[in-house]
């Protein structure tokens, strides 16, 4: 295992065993972090026997639950989660979040903003002052098919930068969302913004599903570093 992954799962794990209690309901975030996390979390049920009931914010998330033998749940069951674990792309110092690098953006908010709290697990290269400094590949932004080229414009001319539709790569055409959308990765011009009035800017477009910012939603970060240890901010 190269060092970026052992930080991933040095976060994981830590974040497993600090925050997940017995008769929790979890939310479960998507992206190669979180698979240690589920493997760390399917370890604890076993050996502690513990009860834990699992919502997914993906088919990714959904698919690890079912191959942990994870008691599955979704929204309309369990509306109210005590905790959510997720991946982000970038945490600026505020512990505003670049997320959806994996496209699964819009389900990731919405169990997130259901749980009492939301905690991040990341490896040590997403640690930054400011968004944009280490994660190029923009903000990705859910957007109604019909309406990508109109919300593309208005993203340009209002706020600048390129807003480029996410290609497939392994299919021709453009990558389509759990939730049969497209993605716009915004790359912003290099400033400072007010992400949250930013974030309401792009939400009023029509045609615009959600964003992957997610700003005041995080209680905690846990950061795998190089070394092994894990490094922890909150706000
Ligand atoms: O937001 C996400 C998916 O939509 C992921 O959590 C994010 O891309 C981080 O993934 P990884 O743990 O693979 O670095």
């Amino acid at each position: 295992m190269g060092s970026v992954d052992a930080a991933k799962k040095a976060a994981a794990v830590k974040a497993v065993d600090e925050y997940v209690k017995n008769n929790f309901v979890l939310g479960i975030g998507s992206g190669s972090t979180i698979v240690y996390a589920v493997e760390r979390l399917a370890e604890r049920v076993k050996l502690e026997n513990l009860s834990i009931v699992c919502v997914p914010t993906s088919f990714q998330a959904r698919q690890l639950i079912i191959q942990h033998n994870l008691i599955l749940s979704d929204l309309e069951r369990n509306p109210k989660l005590d905790c959510a674990i997720d991946g982000a792309d970038e945490v600026d110092a505020k512990l505003t979040l670049i997320k959806g690098g994996g496209g699964c953006l819009t389900q990731e908010k919405i169990v997130a903003s259901c749980a009492k709290q939301l905690i991040i697990v990341c490896d040590f290269m997403k640690d930054s002052k400011a968004l944009g400094e280490k994660y190029k590949k923009g903000v990705p932004i859910e957007v109604i098919p019909m309406a990508f080229v109109p919300v593309q414009r208005k993203i340009e001319e209002d706020l600048g930068g390129k807003a480029e539709l996410r290609m497939a790569k392994q299919k021709a055409g453009p990558v389509v969302t759990d939730n049969g959308n497209f993605i716009l990765d915004w790359i912003f011009p290099e400033k400072s913004y007010d992400w949250e009035s930013t974030n309401t800017k792009i939400k009023m477009i029509p045609g615009v599903v959600e964003t992957g910012l997610f700003v005041n939603m995080t209680h905690k970060v846990f950061y795998g570093m190089a070394d092994g240890s894990v490094k922890e901010k909150s706000v």
